[in-house]
């Protein structure tokens, strides 16, 4: 049977006082496309944001592609362990952030070609044939040597999508990167996820407010509230026959404020 390439065991984190994840446990099995859905500050991009080891954890355990994700005691947290372990745990997974986080004063190219030379030592001419190969996918290349301040949003975060995908990933983590789009830009962005997610085998984690996508999007959906998973299943489930509370709840607002789902 093959086995699950994330495995989340009883996380907990904290900011303070404040639980922001309360024993959330889940598997993604390789390939997956899931959607992470739910209320503001229900704990979607913290998940995101530890599996990508930019934050501690209060507690728990982390296993991606057979390898745990080690964490040493700092005061009352748990730290990622030494920088050798946690460099190699990040070339196994990309992530695109809402804001971009382009380089501002480095040309389009130079962003995709950056962390493939720095990190795994790939030559510059191999590194920009692979950079415009992923440009042309995402349709940037005719922008190869413009610089972000040029770019308007949905092609900024085009660009933010061919950078992580130049470390060859084999998970992508998408943390609402339509958000700070103008409604106008939202679908070239999306069109170019619809395309990696039917083109590719990568596993595919989406947190996500954009609830029609999540559902065009998805093998399955989890439902995230007050830092647990409250309901998961097929975007028909969730979205058509939604059976706890809380996600009739949330759907209903959504609904409500004229989205479509
Ligand atoms: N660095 C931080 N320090 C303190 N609190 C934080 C920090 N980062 C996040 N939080 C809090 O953690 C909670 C969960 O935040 P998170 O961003 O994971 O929620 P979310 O479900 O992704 O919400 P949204 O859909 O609005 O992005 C929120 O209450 C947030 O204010």
């Amino acid at each position: 049977m093959t086995a699950p390439i994330i495995r989340i065991d009883n996380i907990v984190k904290k900011y303070g006082p404040l639980t922001v994840l309360d024993g959330l446990s889940m598997n993604v099995m390789p390939g997956e496309k899931l959607a992470l859905i739910g209320p503001s500050g229900s704990g979607k991009t913290t998940i995101l944001r530890i599996l990508m080891t930019l934050e501690s954890i209060s507690g728990g355990h982390i296993e991606i592609d057979g390898e745990q994700l080690y964490h040493m005691p700092r005061g009352k947290e748990l730290v990622p362990a030494d920088e050798r372990h946690l460099h190699r745990m990040r070339e196994k997974i990309g992530m695109v952030f809402q804001h971009f986080n382009l380089f501002p004063h480095k040309c389009v190219l130079d962003n995709v070609t950056l962390a493939p030379m720095l990190t795994k030592g790939i030559k510059r001419a191999d590194a920009q044939k692979r950079a415009m190969e992923l440009l042309d996918m995402v349709g940037m290349a005719d922008k190869a040597k413009s610089v972000p301040a040029q770019l308007s949003g949905g092609q900024k975060q085009r660009v933010a999508i061919a950078r992580a995908l130049a470390l060859s990933p084999k998970i992508m983590l998408f943390d609402e990167v339509t958000s700070a789009l103008d409604p106008e830009l939202v679908e070239e962005v999306l069109s170019v996820m619809k395309h990696l997610a039917s083109e590719t085998d990568m596993t595919m984690l989406l947190v996500t407010h954009e609830m029609g996508f999540a559902h065009d999007f998805a093998d399955r959906v989890l439902f995230f509230d007050r830092g647990k998973i409250v309901e998961e299943g097929s975007p028909n489930d969730i979205f058509r026959n939604p059976t706890q509370e809380r996600t009739q709840t949330f759907l209903r607002k959504i609904i409500a404020a004229g989205h479509r789902i």
